[in-house]
């Protein structure tokens, strides 16, 4: 798939903007704090509905306005699809085919996208919440089953917290509330993770050959689900409500006393081996970022094969972070196959044929130009 128009209306620090994007690769240059991120941001918006550097969506809207409107045409193997996201600080709008999406989990997912920023180099040496956010965000591209999940999880996790803060603090003496929200809090966990297990493991098979061969077969890559509570992807979902259960059951009163949850997805993490050694801890800079590369190359991938059809791919500051072999080996692999998008703010030393025939935009204070 790729995005043949982007339209953009007091988003950031564009008031209006309309621009043709081209099938291959796109290249945005310009100077710092011109709008390069932010054109990349909203194409992501307009995917995942959510930004990928600030959680408070007011930030996206132009200041001093009262809405932001995201508008895209998106080509995919079966034809045009219209996408449409208003942010007000009411809420967020979702429109997909001029019709509107009474859930976002609804809309997230009819366009793919894979945003490869100097942050996701983090995904390997940064706290378990970049990893948690990581592993959620894709598996929601592939499953609004799983967004929905998610978000009901929060909701219940909010409410459990909430009722042993009570419970804590004396304002409450029954535990009745407190073992059905055990009970619905372990039902919506297990469904999570179970469904971790077998995106990590899928995004492993596509992560090892890739890893293999940036490192000119040296490193062997392994990912690995790192669960709070002592459960394994050999468990069915019953066998893991009866692991929960019994830890929950042991810990009752120690998390009344501490007033929080303390097992469950919010507090698992992943792990990355290189030739069975813990990436995060003995892992070189070199590895951390060749595993950090593997990833989302492997996510490209993972992709395709589950909905048929290439993301788009967002690399936004990042090739100048990369090696020349890495360089390479990323723009090969994306090559006539993936529509990318690169911002730059300049591309000299960066020498591959695939950037020497890509469109070129220029960006300028917040307007946007075609120069190639
Ligand atoms: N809500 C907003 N309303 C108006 N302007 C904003 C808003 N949010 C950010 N900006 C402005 O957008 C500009 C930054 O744009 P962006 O992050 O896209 O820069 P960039 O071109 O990617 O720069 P760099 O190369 O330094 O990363 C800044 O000038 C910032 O003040």
């Amino acid at each position: 798939m790729y995005i043949e128009q982007l339209g953009l209306k007091n988003y950031r620090n564009y008031d209006n903007l309309e621009v043709q994007f081209e099938n291959k690769v796109n290249v945005i240059l310009g100077e710092n704090a011109q709008g390069k991120t932010n054109v990349m941001e909203s194409i992501y918006v307009l995917a995942m509905a959510k930004s990928h550097r600030t959680s408070n969506d007011k930030d996206l809207i132009r200041w001093d306005q009262e809405y932001a409107k995201i508008e895209g045409r998106v080509q995919k193997s079966r034809g045009s699809l219209p996408m449409e996201l208003i942010i007000s600080k009411k809420g967020k709008k979702a429109k997909c085919n001029h019709i509107e999406q009474q859930k976002l989990s609804q809309y997230v997912g009819n366009m793919n996208v894979v945003m490869f920023a100097p942050e996701d180099l983090h995904l390997v040496k940064g706290s378990p919440q970049v990893r948690r956010r990581f592993i959620d965000m894709e598996i929601g591209q592939v499953s609004p089953l799983y967004l929905h999940d998610i978000s009901q999880y929060q909701k219940i996790l909010q409410q459990r917290n909430h009722y042993l803060k009570q419970l804590q603090i004396k304002k409450q003496t029954d535990h009745t509330m407190l073992d059905i929200l055990t009970e619905q809090f372990i039902q919506t966990a297990v469904k999570i993770i179970s469904k971790r297990f077998e995106f990590l493991q899928l995004l492993e098979n596509w992560a090892k050959p890739i890893h293999e061969g940036i490192s000119r077969g040296l490193e062997s890559l392994k990912i690995e689900y790192k669960p709070s509570a002592d459960v394994s992807d050999e468990q069915d979902l019953s066998k893991m409500m009866t692991v929960y259960e019994e830890k929950f059951s042991k810990i009752k009163n120690r998390e009344i006393e501490r007033g929080v949850t303390m097992f469950g997805p919010h507090r698992d993490d992943l792990l990355f081996y290189v030739n069975g050694r813990d990436v995060q801890t003995f892992g070189s800079q070199g590895q951390q970022r060749t595993t950090a590369l593997s990833v989302k190359l492997a996510e490209i991938e993972l992709i395709h094969s589950e909905i048929g059809e290439y993301p788009l791919l967002l690399l936004d500051d990042v090739l100048s972070e990369l090696d020349d072999y890495r360089q390479s080996h990323l723009l090969n692999t994306i090559q006539g196959k993936v529509q990318t998008f690169v911002t730059t703010t300049s591309v000299d030393g960066i020498d591959h044929q695939t950037l020497k025939e890509a469109a070129a935009f220029k960006v300028e204070a917040g307007s946007m130009k075609k120069i190639q």
